[in-house]
């Protein structure tokens, strides 16, 4: 028999039908995307709510992967695939490294599990208990945070503490805006969160204090640099990082503040770098692609109104 690139379709966790690219083999259907640039993959697959990584591959017979247990998985490659697709056109970027690495994701990990995490190799998601979470793939601003997780890890690689991981959150959030891409949409997680309430988030890039972050200097959370301390807050400092990028994205669009946050992430930033240096990195950046104008002028105002000088 031949194997083959085939296109399937799929219902997401909230319900949407959307085109899958999959492949035939052996007479069944695989979560398998080689449509991307340089034989790069993107593979998915589910722990059947065990704990084994990356665990099995989510198949279908006829290529139609409608049960609502393949929800998270439809969703998991789809939004996968749209954020390859983000790195690709606007960055050039083949993958998370650069060179074309597979994207590997397991749903369906543990049981009621309220979490979503990159394990340094691969992404990873859980159901939710359903309250808290539903299937937490079923977000694309989540996904694109997890892989941008990821393209730092091979890029800047902030130390995940204090504020270099403070940056680190920032960055998997900025990027997770911009792949989702709509100017009124700030929030994050809002997808699959509480689906008992409406309207509310994990974090707020415009608005970071709704969700208990600070949003300036001022506020700064010291925390332990403890897993219980969160490695010194870093999803609660990444509010300042996230709403000087709120000011600079609302100046000058999500195109130019993209180009300006990937270079400063790729090429300036390092493992130990704090806000003030991210500023300096993201001004540096400004200049390189735009001269000294009103994109340099945003980054200034941006990073004045949260009081990192
Ligand atoms: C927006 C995505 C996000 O924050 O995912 C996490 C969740 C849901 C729990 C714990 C950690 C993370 C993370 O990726 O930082
Ligand atoms: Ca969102
Ligand atoms: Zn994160």
């Amino acid at each position: 028999r031949y194997d083959e690139p085939t296109i399937g379709s799929g219902v997401g966790v909230n319900g949407q039908t959307k085109s899958l690219n999959t492949y035939l083999s052996n007479g069944n259907y695989y979560l398998y995307d080689t449509t991307k640039a340089m034989n790069n993959q993107i593979r998915t697959y589910t722990s059947n709510n065990g704990t084994y990584l990356p665990g099995n591959y989510m198949t279908d017979t006829n290529n139609n992967f409608n049960a609502s247990d393949q929800a998270a998985g439809v969703d998991a490659h789809y939004y996968a695939g749209l954020t390859y697709d983000y790195f690709y056109n606007n960055h050039n970027r083949n993958s998370f490294d650069g060179n074309g690495a597979t994207i590997a994701s397991t749903v369906h990990y543990q049981s009621n599990y309220n979490n979503a995490f990159w394990n340094g190799s691969q992404m990873v998601y859980g159901d939710g208990d359903g309250r808290t979470f539903i299937e937490l793939s079923g977000a694309l601003d989540i996904v694109a945070h997890e892989i941008t997780h990821a393209v730092t890890t091979y890029s800047a690689d902030l130390a995940y503490h204090n504020q270099s991981g403070a940056l680190n959150e920032s960055f998997s959030d900025v990027f997770a805006i911009i792949v989702e891409g709509d100017t009124n949409d700030w929030l994050l997680g809002e997808d699959v969160y509480t689906p008992g309430i409406y309207g509310d988030a994990l974090r707020s890039m415009s608005n970071p204090e709704q969700y208990n972050q600070p949003a300036h200097m001022d506020d700064y959370y010291h925390s332990p640099d403890t897993k219980d301390g969160d490695w010194g807050g870093v999803h609660t400092n990444s509010g300042i990082p996230n709403k000087a990028f709120y000011h600079v994205a609302s100046d000058i669009g999500f195109e130019k503040s993209g180009d300006i946050y990937y270079k400063a992430l790729t090429q300036y930033l390092t493992s130990t770098s704090d806000f003030e240096d991210a500023r300096v990195a993201l001004e540096q950046s400004a200049i390189d692609l735009y001269g000294s104008g009103s994109e340099l002028q945003a980054i200034k105002n941006g990073f004045d109104l949260v009081g990192i000088g």
